[in-house]
């Protein structure tokens, strides 16, 4: 079967994404504490959520961990501007601290929705740190807490990131444009 898919562009080679996890770690750890929730972004988070919280344990800090599924992409490039709702956290977060964790932040919707859903369940406090963030012409609501890296405006794959399902598993960071 003939396979059209473009070979991607490296931007952000394993070691480096790994760099910027260490020092997203560096920064979240002092403001947070071992009773914190890690919430990842499911599915595209799962990667840097892992590598986050092991950098995170690696200095002492010990989080709690959920998960919360949403989906707006879909297998395509652009934002369908609604959020589906897959899976809500498995554990109550009400009274907790929840450190929101995802792969990129575009139009910001994926990320405004978690927020919403953490406070309305009674989240104490609400971080969010995505690893990418990539530029948008208008100004989006909330800014995440901690971002690593500004991305160009290209349509990334690789490090969770897919395209229609496949190319999550790249361990560099890369642009399929
Ligand atoms: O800022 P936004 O425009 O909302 O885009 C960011 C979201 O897009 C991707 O999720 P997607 O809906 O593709 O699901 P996935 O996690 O299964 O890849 C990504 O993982 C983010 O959660
Ligand atoms: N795979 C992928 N998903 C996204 N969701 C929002 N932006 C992107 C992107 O650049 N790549």
């Amino acid at each position: 079967m003939a396979d059209a898919t473009p070979t991607p562009t490296v931007l952000l080679p394993e070691s480096e994404v790994q760099r910027i996890v260490a020092d997203l770690a560096a920064q979240i750890a002092p403001v947070i504490d071992d009773e914190t929730v890690a919430a990842v972004l499911l599915t595209g988070g799962l990667w840097f959520a892992a590598d986050l919280t092991r950098a995170l344990s690696r200095i002492g800090r010990n989080v709690r961990f959920d998960a919360l599924w949403l989906a707006s992409y879909g297998d395509e490039q652009s934002s369908r501007g609604k959020i589906d709702i897959y899976a809500d956290f498995q554990r109550p977060i009400e009274g907790r601290r929840v450190l929101i964790i995802d792969d990129v932040f575009d139009t910001g919707l994926s990320l405004a929705e978690a927020v919403r859903i953490a406070k309305e369940k009674g989240a104490s406090e609400v971080l969010t740190v995505v690893f990418a963030k990539k530029p948008w012409p208008l100004p989006r609501a909330p800014e995440p807490d901690f971002v690593g890296w500004d991305a160009p405006n290209r349509f990334l794959v690789g490090y969770g990131l897919d395209h229609a399902g496949a190319l999550r598993g790249l361990p560099d960071v890369c642009a399929l444009d």
